[in-house]
């Protein structure tokens, strides 16, 4: 299944409806994440050298709303310790059937086990490394600290979470700011204005960005030692949370 350029937002919609992880979407998909996190390559190449770093013998690597499997292929090409699983799990099924066919064979890498089911009811067990990369966000914020601590309870000593978000600014300011430069970098990607609002007014509601302070304060509540950022570009950063 070849996947397209991204034009869902192109032409002016009568009415907006909220954005969905639908197979308009999953048809799209690597075009539009490509084209609107600013440094995504970057941080998928990363979480394949982290899970490197952090994957221990006979345990399991979660990538949690995995979408088409981006962070599971590239911890799938870095991880050498032993025995290791890849649990990837998203509750969209537009997004799994494509993963599962462009899955490519390797018989000498991690298994990826692919489960479609809600983030928020899976076991987490014996992880070394869970990914959360862009998918929190989309989580009921009521929802987000009970489900951080199940991550907590399921990480092996020595684990790491690593948790990609859209940030939200505490000052007026930088947050007008940081999301007129996303705007910038979408308009260099190739998206009109038309593009832009409509997909912002989309996400409205359904993409609830929270600022670094509550997500490292919601980390150290649901237990892990410490919680800084390895990556910001503009309002999208990912964070290194250890246990
Ligand atoms: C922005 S995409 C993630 C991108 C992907 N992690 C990557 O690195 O390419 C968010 C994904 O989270 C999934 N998702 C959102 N809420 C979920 C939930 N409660 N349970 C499972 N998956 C969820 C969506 O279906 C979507 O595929
Ligand atoms: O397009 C935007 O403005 C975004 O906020 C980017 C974003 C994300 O952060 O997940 C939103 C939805 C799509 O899944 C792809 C990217």
């Amino acid at each position: 299944m070849p996947f397209k350029k991204d034009s869902l937002y192109a032409n002016p919609l009568g009415e907006i409806t909220s954005f969905k992880f639908d197979d308009a979407v999953a048809n799209v998909f690597p075009d539009m994440i490509q084209r609107s996190v600013p440094g995504y390559s970057a941080i998928i190449s990363a979480i394949g050298l982290l899970a490197g770093r952090f994957s221990q013998p006979g345990s399991n690597c979660y990538d949690l709303g995995c979408s088409l499997g981006a962070a599971s292929l590239a911890m799938r090409a870095r991880i050498t310790a032993a025995d290791c699983r890849i649990v990837a799990i998203d509750n969209s099924e537009a997004m799994l059937e494509r993963f599962k066919q462009n899955l490519p064979a390797n018989s000498s890498a991690p298994p990826i086990d692919i489960l479609c089911a809600d983030i928020r009811d899976v076991v987490i067990e014996r992880a070394s490394v869970v990914v959360l990369n862009f998918t929190l966000q989309f989580v009921p914020p009521a929802d987000r600290l009970a489900l951080l601590e199940r991550i907590y309870r399921g990480l092996l000593p020595g684990g790491v979470l690593i948790l990609s978000e859209k940030l939200a600014f505490e000052d007026v300011r930088q947050q007008a700011l940081q999301v007129e430069m996303h705007h910038h970098f979408k308009k260099m990607q190739g998206y009109s204005d038309l593009e832009i609002s409509q997909k912002r007014s989309a996400l409205e509601n359904v993409l609830l960005a929270e600022s670094f302070r509550t997500h490292r304060s919601r980390l150290v509540a649901a237990g892990f030692a410490s919680a800084e950022i390895w990556f910001q570009y503009f309002n999208f950063a990912s964070m290194i949370a250890l246990k």
